[in-house]
């Protein structure tokens, strides 16, 4: 009988610094297989994190774990590199390779196997992705929707038993969107998949878990629900702008949606309250600038 590998992520306690200026500040986490959307404003720490765990960047103090090893010794973080697959965030590519020949690179480097099965694979993630036919295409003529395809294909190569996606459906229309979010869920079965996104729509379409960091802390790590859950009571609809430094838009038919930090009351009498979205909860969790997170939310 063959042995699971260990997928799990666990981090604990840690903090990573730029000089004087702290990125991550004590992170503790735990992911195993599914897909987890790292959500977070600019600046928050996604991109850090997301280097720590693909070994790009050592994680400073704190401890991590990753596939049940550990990156600090040479040897294991070389089987952690082998087993994971990364989509850096505005990937840069050599311009004069052709898709076929950068990905057989790719492959080489990480040590995909002899030529024949090498080829196969490239083969394999290219159809995936959709550009098979563009495999002879050099870089540097393809669009940028297609060259963020061949990042992912990239990473998919094989199968990695981590998989981290930093912003990973930016440039991609809305038919490639549902390739991908296809694509990811299917890996995610059996892989641990970790989501850097500013596209709540993506995280709402794929993910059974969310992580959001502000500021390098977590502030919420759970299920989608349970986000849901603390911005009920908080979201309205009704006429005009209520004002009074809320967070509100105009929706297409003239009302306005209104989101009410720490209150439970309506903006105005003519508001009632209606189901929050990810992207309501999410904005009350880590709240807008001029205004003051959700109280119920932290
Ligand atoms: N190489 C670096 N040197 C110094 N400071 C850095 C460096 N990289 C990031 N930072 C700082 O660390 C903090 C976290 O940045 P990070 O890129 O991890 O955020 P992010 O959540 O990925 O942001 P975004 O959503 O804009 O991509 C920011 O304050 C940023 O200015």
């Amino acid at each position: 009988m063959t042995a699971v590998p260990d997928r799990r992520v666990v981090l604990r306690g840690v903090t990573r610094r730029y000089g004087t200026r702290t990125a991550l500040d004590g992170v503790d986490l735990d992911l195993g297989p599914g897909v987890t959307g790292l959500l977070g404003r600019n600046g928050a720490g996604k991109t850090t994190l997301m280097r720590c765990l693909a070994t790009d960047l050592d994680a400073g103090s704190g401890e991590v774990c990753l596939l049940g090893l550990d990156p600090t010794r040479a040897p294991e973080r070389t089987d952690i590199r082998r087993r994971l697959g990364y989509l850096p965030q505005n990937p840069d590519f050599y311009p004069h390779f052709t898709a076929f020949a950068l990905l057989d690179y790719m492959a080489v480097l990480k040590e995909l196997g002899g030529r024949r099965a090498r080829h196969d694979e490239v083969r394999r993630v290219l159809r995936q992705v959709g550009l098979y036919d563009r495999r002879h295409s050099r870089v540097r003529r393809l669009s940028g929707g297609m060259r963020q395809r061949l990042a992912l294909a990239s990473a998919l190569m094989g199968d990695p038993d981590l998989l981290l996606l930093d912003e990973p459906t930016v440039g991609l229309d809305p038919e490639q969107r549902i390739r991908f979010r296809n694509l990811v869920s299917r890996l995610a079965v059996d892989s641990t998949v970790v989501l850097s996104t500013h596209q709540i729509e993506d995280v709402a379409a794929l993910c059974g878990h969310i992580v959001c960091l502000d500021r390098g802390r977590v502030v919420f790590d759970g299920a989608p629900g349970a986000l849901l859950d603390r911005a009920r009571g908080h979201v309205w609809e009704g006429p005009g702008d209520p004002g009074s430094g809320l967070t509100s838009w105009r929706l297409p038919d003239g009302r306005h949606r209104v989101l009410t930090p720490g209150s439970p009351l309506p903006p105005g009498e003519a508001f009632g309250a209606v189901e929050p979205t990810l992207e309501d909860a999410y904005l009350l969790l880590v709240g807008v600038s001029g205004t003051e997170p959700a109280g119920a939310a932290r």
